[in-house]
């Protein structure tokens, strides 16, 4: 089967860096408007070399206008594009309107190819391919809301399975036939200890969909930050003893997840309770929490599969199970992904709304990250879906390499909060300030459930105000030359919001594969994990160093070089001066005299000789 690597590294002169030879030197910036049209690559040269030479006369300005100046202002001619280019699916009562980023018909046609090998090489994906090559994993998360397309049935089965034994245990919780050890009886609230993707998703899910009074109550351990631990538990008070604790990490491994759980179970030691009676494990089969979970004998544990990634799991277990006991139908929203995977298989750009997404994306950022992602929902609930593409997209797109080995450095930032509320924040720097960004509105229709509206003045809701101040914001910002896209759905249900995920996850792979990269690693995280270890072990030599002081004289102290070179580690001061500045800060077993401003006068000592640890 052929790999996606192998399918996309048959354009290479298409590669954002690439430059087309001989075609450069003539061009100047009068031309460059039509040169943007031509070709896409072609574009990314010339806007390189356009901007170092204006820049040297100052005028970059005029570069950005150049491009600018392509978008459509005529009001007829604009609805023409607006009706031209709209996006329905009428099914899900989704909408996706493009019209205001400025692509022109050459340009799309030149990309035409390589959505053509976008789709083929989605194809193989969802066939099963080894679309993770580094990794050498298969990519299933489309699998997920329709198991006869996985590649096995042992696969389907395993899907299936899952799927039903999520079901059931949310029913036996909600009803109470699964319930905590405690007087109460049954299961009120759910701590979600898990990180990134093991949290974002079920974090979406639960606010988009939050009804006002669920049967359980979910929060959520999402970092290893103690206070924030400690809040959150102490929030939960007597309710510890009817709260479900559902521990989820892929790999099984992740240093925050485990803290979290350390600390959650040192809780419930101290109230007096079982943890194995109330924990859930969520996690690779065999992983250390799977095998901590089964020896331990926890209520119960849920697969999640090598062939899913973290940023993409909100349709296994790790989503599911969360949304099914908060009673949202899960059914649904893989019902809802399902249909949007259906439509984003589409080969035909203009009916693939995913494509028309990663098009958009690839004009917006000249297919290079040039331009941010501003995620703007106009509904309240749908705060976190900004958070939620934060790490789909970054995670997902910010690669150093391409899958042929150059040096690519892509990527497209991601923020947002909501609207109107970022109206009185930031959308005064979009509207005037540094053109680097494009916008996403995100759209709801329904503004409250039916029969609950008022009007607040004459012939106005306060749904309307939002309607207003989504459609004057995108208009304002179209008028100073801000591109955007809007998103509409008609409400926000289980349904919408599966296709929501999906439309995303799709657009990410098809804009991986127009980029020729790898979505579906994240190499760069495992730097900064690496790097913590490295401080965490330094930390335990500098006190090791500072023991076996304490030991020869319980007087003797340190100066901050002494330390470095008695660990061996003289490169390192600063990093052994900034652990013993956060050591003396929260009163550990180290006393640090002199002042933390002035680093050379530092003394340290411990004070008492541990002689186990000396001799450890
Ligand atoms: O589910 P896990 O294995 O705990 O990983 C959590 C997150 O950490 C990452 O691996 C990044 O460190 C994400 O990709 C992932 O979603």
């Amino acid at each position: 089967m052929a790999s996606v690597s192998g399918l996309c590294s048959s354009f290479p002169s298409l590669k954002p860096n690439n430059r087309i030879g001989g075609e450069l030197s003539p061009v100047r910036k009068d031309s460059l408007a039509v040169s943007t049209r031509s070709n896409s690559s072609f574009k990314h040269s010339v806007a390189r070399e356009l901007s170092a030479d204006l820049s040297k006369t100052n005028d970059v300005a005029g570069l950005k206008q150049a491009k600018q100046d392509g978008l459509e202002k005529d009001p007829k001619a604009l609805w023409r594009r607006y009706v031209d280019w709209l996006y329905q699916h009428k099914e899900l009562g989704l909408y996706l309107d493009v019209s205001r980023i400025g692509f022109s018909d050459e340009f799309v046609s030149e990309m035409e190819p390589r959505f053509q090998a976008a789709f083929k090489a989605m194809e193989e994906l969802e066939r099963g391919a080894i679309a993770n090559p580094d990794e050498g994993r298969m990519v299933g998360h489309y699998w997920l809301r329709n198991a006869k397309l996985a590649p096995n049935p042992f696969l389907q089965v395993q899907i299936d399975k899952t799927l039903a034994a999520v079901c059931d245990f949310a029913d036996a919780v909600i009803s109470g036939k699964i319930k905590p050890p405690s007087p109460e009886g049954r299961f009120t609230q759910i701590l979600s200890v898990g990180i990134g993707g093991s949290a974002l998703g079920p974090q979406f899910v639960a606010e988009a969909l939050a009804p006002d009074n669920p049967p359980l109550k979910i929060r959520f351990i999402d970092n290893t930050d103690p206070a924030g631990i400690d809040h959150q538990i102490a929030q939960l008070g007597p309710e510890l003893a009817s709260t479900l604790v559902i521990v989820i990490s892929k790999s099984g491994g992740t240093p925050e997840t485990r803290n979290g759980l350390l600390e959650v179970q040192k809780a419930f030691r101290e109230a007096g309770l079982d943890f194995a009676k109330q924990g859930v494990a969520i996690t690779q089969e065999n992983s250390l929490l799977d095998n901590t979970a089964r020896i331990e004998g926890w209520v119960a544990r849920f697969p999640m599969f090598d062939w899913v990634g973290g940023r993409t799991s909100e349709m296994s277990a790790v989503g599911l199970l969360p949304a099914a006991l908060q009673a949202f139908d899960i059914r649904e929203m893989l019902i809802g992904a399902s249909m949007m995977d259906e439509a984003t298989r589409s080969t035909v750009l203009r009916k693939n709304p995913a494509a028309l997404l990663a098009l958009c994306w690839y004009w917006a950022t000249d297919g290079i990250g040039s331009k941010d992602m501003v995620v703007l929902p106009y509904k309240d609930s749908l705060l976190l879906f900004s958070r939620y593409l934060q790490q789909l997209v970054m995670e997902s797109l910010g690669k150093e390499f391409d899958l042929d080995g150059n040096r690519v450095n892509q990527g497209i930032s991601v923020y947002g909060n909501k609207g109107s509320t970022d109206q009185h924040a930031y959308i005064q720097q979009l509207r005037e300030g540094v053109h680097n960004f494009f916008v996403t509105f995100i759209e709801v229709l329904r503004d409250r459930p039916p029969g609950h509206d008022w009007e607040l003045e004459p012939g106005v809701t306060c749904g309307d105000y939002l309607f207003g101040m989504l459609q004057g914001t995108r208009s304002a910002l179209y008028a100073n030359d801000r591109e955007s896209i809007t998103v509409t759905v008609q409400e926000v249900t289980p349904r919408s919001v599966g296709a929501l995920i999906a439309l995303y996850e799709r657009a990410v792979g098809i804009y991986a594969s127009l980029v020729n990269i790898n979505a579906y690693h994240q190499p760069g995280v495992e730097a900064g994990k690496k790097a913590a270890g490295e401080v965490l072990a330094l930390q335990k030599r500098v006190l090791a160093v500072l023991n076996e002081a304490s030991c020869e004289d319980p007087a003797e102290s340190l100066t901050l070089q002494e330390i470095a070179d008695r660990c061996h580690a003289p490169d390192d001061i600063e990093m052994i001066y900034k652990i013993i500045e956060h050591m003396a800060a929260n009163d550990r077993a180290l006393i640090a005299e002199g002042d933390c401003g002035s680093p050379y006068s530092l003394k340290v000592f411990l004070g008492e000789c541990n002689v186990d640890e000396l001799y450890a």
